[in-house]
């Protein structure tokens, strides 16, 4: 079932009275509960693709429709690479945040709260403040809110760009582990080939800038998946190849431009 349908898609800017033509012409379906990683070089419109999902930014041009199965739930939750909670709520709050706004019954505000709260291991640091927490406890918390207000899609930018490798990896597998669960649909940019084949169903490759879909990669390996596997699986190495050579060859073109 499609859960997310993106209909000839433009984004245009102006900056300084020049027109920047940021994503162009993307037509693309993503169908529920897959995990999509878009990957790209550095200012192709991944971004702003996500913004215009989450309803941040308007298209100059085309559509996106996402199916909403339950009127009660917001349409998308969006995880940042930093910053994305709230400094002045405890970990707690930041988790139930979303949930209050909706004036959801107490009771359940506080079971779904303290259940992703030990899904991702802050059950012990619910009361600290986030001036009191780790970058990775952080993103933790923001993981964990996400989830809890059950949105019809999740969207997620760089959520552990700024995080050191074992902790990155911790967070990947407890990702993995909440998504097996519950099956949302994710979009989640990246730009760690090694991420994108550790997680995704299908990685989205854009082209430089202007960015446009221009392959489709569906990623078949049984789940669940390791780190290791990504490094030793010859499939997967052949893949992570291919990726590499399609993003220098981008990555070359927007250098030139
Ligand atoms: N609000 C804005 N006003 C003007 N230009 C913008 C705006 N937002 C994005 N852009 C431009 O649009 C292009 C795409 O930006 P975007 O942030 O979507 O790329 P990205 O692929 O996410 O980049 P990165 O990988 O570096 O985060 C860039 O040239 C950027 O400067």
């Amino acid at each position: 079932m499609s859960k997310i349908v993106i209909d000839d898609l433009s984004k245009q800017f102006i900056k300084r009275d020049k027109y920047i033509q940021a994503v162009e012409q993307i037509t693309l379906t993503i169908n529920q509960g897959e995990f999509v990683c878009l990957l790209g070089p550095s200012g192709c419109g991944k971004t702003t693709l996500l913004r215009i999902l989450a309803d941040l930014e308007k298209p100059t041009n085309g559509s996106v429709h996402i199916q909403q199965n339950d009127k009660k739930k917001p349409l998308q939750s969006m995880v940042f690479q930093e910053n994305g909670i709230i400094p002045w709520l405890s970990v707690e709050d930041n988790v139930a945040f979303g949930l209050k706004m909706r004036h959801l019954p107490k009771n359940y505000i506080r079971e779904r709260t303290d259940y992703y709260l030990e899904k991702v291991g802050l059950t012990q640091f619910k009361h600290l403040y986030p001036k009191e927490l780790s970058g990775g406890m952080k993103q933790r918390v923001s993981i964990a809110r996400a989830f809890a207000n059950d949105p019809e899609i999740l969207l997620m930018d760089e959520p552990f760009a700024a995080l050191d490798e074992q902790n990155k990896f911790i967070l990947q597998e407890e990702l993995l582990s909440i998504w097996q669960e519950t099956k949302k649909t994710v979009l989640f940019i990246t730009h760690s080939i090694d991420e994108a084949l550790l997680l995704s169903d299908r990685i989205l490759l854009m082209s430089a800038q202007p960015g446009r879909i221009i392959q489709d990669i569906h990623i078949n390996t049984e789940r669940p998946r390791s780190i290791e596997q990504v490094r030793s699986d010859s499939t997967m190495t052949q893949t992570f190849l291919d990726v590499w050579e399609h993003l220098q060859n981008e990555v070359k073109k927007a250098r030139l431009k």
